[in-house]
């Protein structure tokens, strides 16, 4: 039997990846570090996944198990597995490497070369390239050519919307949309792909990658920035106002016309899949906080992520960009005082101002015509929401 190991037993590890594995026969173990979550899965060795659309149904995942990331028993089973995934978040990725690395080691002390496939299922582009970078500064030198014989780094794409479940009766319950895709690059796995009911294997990723983060999380995340500056609480309420969902749809339409361009996506069918995204963000049975789609947004403003890469691709081809110039204005208005990168990028912006922080976190020239826009952006907001 295929085994797997899973970091990350929350939302989309157990709504989403886990229960894909789960469900193609896959044995799986998580390896998380919240205690209630593992002694649930332990105890339990299963959970139920509600499935919200325009039907509902509650499916239940069996035949798991769990594991404490800091424990021992983790190495036996990475020195065993077939398979490994991810879905901790981008920054806890650096810190589950050297976990992964003494894994690897321990497997190769032990001459297992059977193939092992690692994917990371995070909001990131080449996020398992990424790790494998990682898991290098962590392995002695003289097993990186095993590692590149036998060690499979996948990357993926992930999309499903998974907001932490409002089921207060039951930990390990999970809400889910529907809809899911989750596609990795099938140039990167050593031995043969598994089989996996809901993997697409494809051999043009980025396409994919880019398709997926930068039309619905930029969507997302303007939804989420121009739905706090109105006194929204969930995605749901911000993209009814008619107002914030055409700003929505227009930032996505930018963004959509450099897809188009530089991957020769179909038009129409692009078009389809923006309403698509628009009619999942409105999903009537999906409590989605914007503090959940807006956390972090230091990372969000970085100069490869889901605001400022489409907007440099507009720059690059010349096309429009006055909705997600509004986007990454509305940005420097979020406000969280339990996140920490939105209570640092405020003091930056009280004490340095938009074009010094704007700067700092896109990367983008102060004195641009952009930064110029942006800031100009911004204090129309500043009027309309005094
Ligand atoms: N929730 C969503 O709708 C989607 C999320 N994603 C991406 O999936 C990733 C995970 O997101 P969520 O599941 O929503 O987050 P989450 O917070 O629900 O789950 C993360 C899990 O990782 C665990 N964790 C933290 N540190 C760990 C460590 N050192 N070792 C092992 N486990 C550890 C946490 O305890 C938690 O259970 C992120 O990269 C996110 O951007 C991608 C698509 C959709
Ligand atoms: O998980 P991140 O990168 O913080 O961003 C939240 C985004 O990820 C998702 O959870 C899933 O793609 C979206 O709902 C949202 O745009």
């Amino acid at each position: 039997m295929t085994t797997a190991i899973h970091f990350g037993a929350g939302n989309i590890g157990r709504g989403f990846i886990g229960k894909l594995l789960a469900d193609s026969g896959i044995e799986v173990t998580f390896a998380d570090v919240n205690q209630q979550l593992i002694n649930e899965l332990q105890n339990r060795h299963s959970y139920p996944v509600h499935i919200v659309g325009s039907e509902v149904r509650t499916e239940t995942v069996t035949g798991v198990n769990a594991v404490d990331a800091t424990r021992p028993e983790l190495l036996e089973l990475l020195a065993d597995a077939d398979l490994v995934t991810t879905a901790v978040g981008p920054t806890v990725l650096t810190l589950i490497a050297k976990t992964l690395a003494t894994g690897l080691q321990l497997r190769f002390e032990r001459l297992n070369h059977q193939p092992l496939n690692i994917v990371a299922c995070e909001n990131q582009v080449r996020g398992t390239s990424f790790l494998k970078a990682e898991v290098l500064k962590h392995l002695p030198g003289q097993y990186q050519a095993e590692l590149e014989r036998c060690v499979g780094f996948v990357d993926s794409a992930v999309d499903r919307i998974v907001p932490p479940s409002t089921d207060a009766s039951d930990p390990l319950a999970v809400t889910v949309e529907t809809f899911s895709e989750w596609i990795v690059d099938q140039t990167q796995f050593k031995g043969d792909i598994p089989d996996i009911k809901g993997m697409e294997p494809t051999d043009n990723l980025m396409a994919f990658v880019e398709r997926k983060l930068f039309t619905l999380n930029t969507g997302h995340i303007i939804t989420a920035y121009l739905g706090a500056l109105a006194g929204y609480r969930t995605i749901g309420e911000a993209i009814t106002d008619p107002e914030i969902r055409a700003q929505v749809k227009a930032a996505m339409q930018e963004s959509g016309a450099v897809l188009v361009k530089r991957y020769g996506f179909d038009q129409d069918q692009h078009q389809a899949y923006i309403e698509k995204i628009l009619g999942r963000f409105a999903n009537p049975y999906l409590v989605d906080e914007i503090d959940r789609v807006g956390r972090q947004p230091i990372r969000k403003l970085g100069t490869d992520d889901r605001l400022v890469k489409p907007l440099l691709g507009t720059l690059e081809y010349g096309i429009d960009n006055t909705n997600l110039l509004k986007g990454i204005a509305a940005a420097f208005f979020y406000k969280n005082d339990a996140d920490p990168q939105a209570v640092e990028l405020q003091h930056m912006l009280a004490h340095q101002g938009l074009r010094v922080t704007l700067a700092h976190y896109t990367g983008l020239d102060p004195d641009s015509a952009v930064a110029g826009q942006i800031e100009e952006l911004y204090h129309r907001l500043n009027r309309h929401f005094a």
